[in-house]
This record gives C-alpha cells, structure tokens and sequence, in this order.
C-alpha cells in the first residue's frame, strides 16, 4: 500500500521555516539520555531539511508532565544536546514553548540551523488539542511536517493542530513506519507469524483479534498466556499475572482460531518463582502443573524449541511484547530465544518487525537490533496500525496529489 499523503520530498523548503513534531520521548535519567534510536530515526528528516537550507523548528513531548508549567526531569534540554551531538549540527535549545522568548528564537532562526523548543506539554493545553496551542505552534512555521510516529495516534495540539492552518507534509521516519506495517498487514509474505507477549491481555485485545484474521499462526507468550491457561481450563496459574475479567474473551479467541484455521501456540512450559524479583530464581513447570504459590516469569525451553521451530518456518514475523520478565537476567532466556530465532530470518529472505517499547529494549538489549527488517520506534501507535486503524496525525496531513 503506498503512502497517500504529501511527505517532505513533495515541498519547497529553500529558506522556509519548517515547523517539525518529533517524538523526542527518550528514556532519560537525571538528565543523562538512555536509548537514542528515537532521536536517530528522526535524522534522516531533519538531515534532509538541512541539506535543503531550511530553518528547523523542532518540537516533542517528553514523558507525561502534570501541565501546569517547567518540571525540571521533563526538559528537552538535554535532549537537544544530544541531538547536536549525535547529528554534528548547529543545534539551539530556547526553554519556552509558546511564549514570547519561543517566537524570538524562531525569528532569529537562520537557514540550516536547527531549533529545539522546550516540552510542548508543559501547558495542559496541548493535551486538550487546544487550538490556541495550534495556531501559536502555527505561527512559528510556514510549513509543518509531522514525523512523530510514535505520537501519531495523539489527537493533541503538536501533533494534529498545524495541519489545520499550514501546508501540511509527512517526514520519512513517519512514511516509512506507516508504509512497512500497513504493508505487512495488507499483503504478508506466508506464512505469517505474529508474536504477542508483554503483560497486559485488555490493553492488546484488539491486536490479537485482528492478528488471528490476518496470521497463519499465532505465538502467546510473556504475561498474556495465564490468561489463556485459564480460558483453556487449567485450573490454576498460581500467583501468575492474570486477568479474570478476560478469560472468556480469551476463550472466544481460541475458539475464533481454531474456527479459523489458525494455530495459536501457547506456552507448553514455563519458568516459575516464589516471588516477582531480580533475586528470584527459576524452576521449570509444565503449563497445567504451575504450583499454587508460584509465579510465571518466562517461557520455558521446550516451549522455546516449540516457538523457535513455528518462527523458522516464516516468511514474515511481526514481534509485540516479550516472553517473559527480560529485565531479569534469570528470566531473560526466553525472550532472548524467540529474538535469536526472529533474528535469522532477515538473511533468510524473510521479513521481521518489531514493535513496543520493552520488545525493543529487549532486542536492543540482546545486541539483535541490526537482524531485523524493521524496528519500529511506536509502541501504541503501531498497534493501532496493526488493528487496521487510522492515526490522526496521518489523517490530518495533506493528500498526495
Ligand atoms: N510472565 C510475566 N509476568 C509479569 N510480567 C511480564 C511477564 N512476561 C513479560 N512481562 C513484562 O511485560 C512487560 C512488557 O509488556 P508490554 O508493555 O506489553 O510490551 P511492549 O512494550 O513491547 O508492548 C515487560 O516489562 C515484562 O517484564
Ligand atoms: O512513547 C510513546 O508511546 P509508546 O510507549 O506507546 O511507544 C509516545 O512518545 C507517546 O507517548 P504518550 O503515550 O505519553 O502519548
């Protein structure tokens, strides 16, 4: 499916003010930035602009500040000088977003330098999608370009609001993202396998209904498969993580599936403890044999070989959410497993993407990041693409002609 929206290749920026929304939402810690892949897969947009003599007024949230004004461990300060250092940039930070002092580092703004405006959600306003927000946000462009994947499915004042007073164009980081999930979706290399773990059944419900319409086989792991223990009858997960509420919903899922055609593999068996830590060590129990007063925390190796196989044999695989608690070294095994096994496939001919915050980290933190076909840097907003539904910040753009 081609992307059908306007993108920066489509306007003239020689000179222009071009008022960009980033998703500059990075794991930071007293200042100091963790994981930069958000910030370097929003260079090849800012990079273009640059080379083309634009003016660059970029703009993010970072994390989820209360609104009422300046929180220290919510700046984008220490983010811009990251951005300056990982991109050799002319780079300057103004801390003001809609103010005054805002508007005059924008003005005083010269062609190919960057600007980097404080925290546009230090003003509960952008949360709102308040259009004063927007027209000020506006005001500092002549052209707005979104490339904030991950924010994408915000309806707030940075990420939708420009769109409505000035020309309106995607970023590539934004039109790549958009073009790779939809694409897999639309038509998959088969078989297709998707991988669902993580920690919360509800919250990805409408994934995992749309995945077994669209995949040959379905992989259930981390936090996600108690729930379906339960649905399948096991009588116990013991202290497991699990939602009552959905065990039917969970029932009806295997019941779709199997009306379906389509496989879905749950774990046969798990790595258990006594309590929820990183001291916790593990013991391997059968699915339908998970002690009373222990907890699963991981996949265990016969359903590692179980899943390794059904991802060997894929064309395409899509990964959301890990198998198990891979914070914990001592429960890291599985997760690390299934991503050695989705990590062959890209030198095989097939294709691999990944999705969600913590299955990125994980396969960051395996050193697999490289081995697969496409990472995306949108944990919710890729779910919603993966559940066939629109991102408002796409929508709002201009049309391709
Ligand atoms: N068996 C489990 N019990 C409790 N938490 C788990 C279990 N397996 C995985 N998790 C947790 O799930 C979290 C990730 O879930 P989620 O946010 O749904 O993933 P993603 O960010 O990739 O979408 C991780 O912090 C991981 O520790
Ligand atoms: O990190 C983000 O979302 P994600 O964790 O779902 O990938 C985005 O920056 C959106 O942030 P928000 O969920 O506070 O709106």
């Amino acid at each position: 499916m081609a992307f059908t929206k306007k993108t920066v290749r489509d306007i003239d920026v020689d000179g222009k003010r071009v008022l960009v929304r980033v998703d500059f939402n990075v794991p930071i810690k007293d200042g100091v930035v963790g994981d930069t892949t958000r910030i370097k897969a929003a260079l090849p947009t800012i990079n273009y602009l640059v080379e083309h003599n634009a003016r660059v007024i970029l703009m993010s949230h970072l994390g989820r500040p209360d609104g009422t004004g300046f929180q220290a461990e919510f700046s984008l300060e220490p983010v811009a000088a990251k951005l300056a250092e990982l991109s050799g940039l002319d780079v300057t930070f103004v801390d003001d977003t809609y103010g005054e002092k805002a508007a005059a580092a924008v003005e005083a703004l010269e062609p190919g330098k960057v600007l980097v405006l404080e925290n546009v959600r230090f003003d509960k306003r952008e949360k709102k999608n308040d259009p004063e927000i927007a027209k000020t946000l506006a005001s500092y462009g002549d052209v707005f370009v979104l490339d904030a994947f991950g924010t994408a499915h915000r309806s707030q004042g940075s990420v939708v609001g420009p769109a409505a007073y000035l020309p309106a164009v995607a970023g590539f980081l934004l039109e790549k993202e958009v073009d790779t999930l939809t694409g897999i979706f639309a038509a998959p290399e088969r078989p297709f396998v998707a991988i669902v773990g993580g920690s919360k059944v509800s919250s990805k419900i409408g994934v995992l209904d749309h995945l077994i319409d669209s995949a040959d086989t379905l992989i259930i792991g981390g936090g996600m498969a108690y729930t379906f223990f339960l649905a399948k009858g096991y009588k116990t997960v013991g202290t497991s993580l699990k939602e009552e509420d959905w065990v039917e919903r969970a029932a009806e899922m295997l019941k779709k599936a199997e009306d379906k055609g389509v496989q879905i593999l749950l774990p046969i068996d798990n790595v258990v403890a006594d309590h929820f830590g990183e001291d916790a060590t593990g013991e391997v129990v059968a699915s339908d044999s998970i002690p009373e007063d222990r907890m699963g925390m991981d996949i265990g190796p016969k359903t590692e070989a179980l899943y390794a196989e059904a991802i060997k044999g894929a064309k395409t695989v899509f990964w959301n959410g890990p198998m198990g608690v891979f914070e914990f070294d001592n429960f890291a095994h599985g997760t690390q497993a299934v991503a050695e096994a989705v990590a062959e496939l890209k030198d095989n001919g097939g294709t691999s993407i990944i999705g969600g915050g913590d299955s990125v980290a994980a396969v960051n933190k395996f050193d697999l990041a490289d081995k697969m076909s496409w990472i995306s840097t949108g944990g919710g907003a890729s779910m919603e693409l993966v559940e066939g539904k629109a991102l408002p910040g796409v929508e709002a753009l201009n049309d391709a002609e």
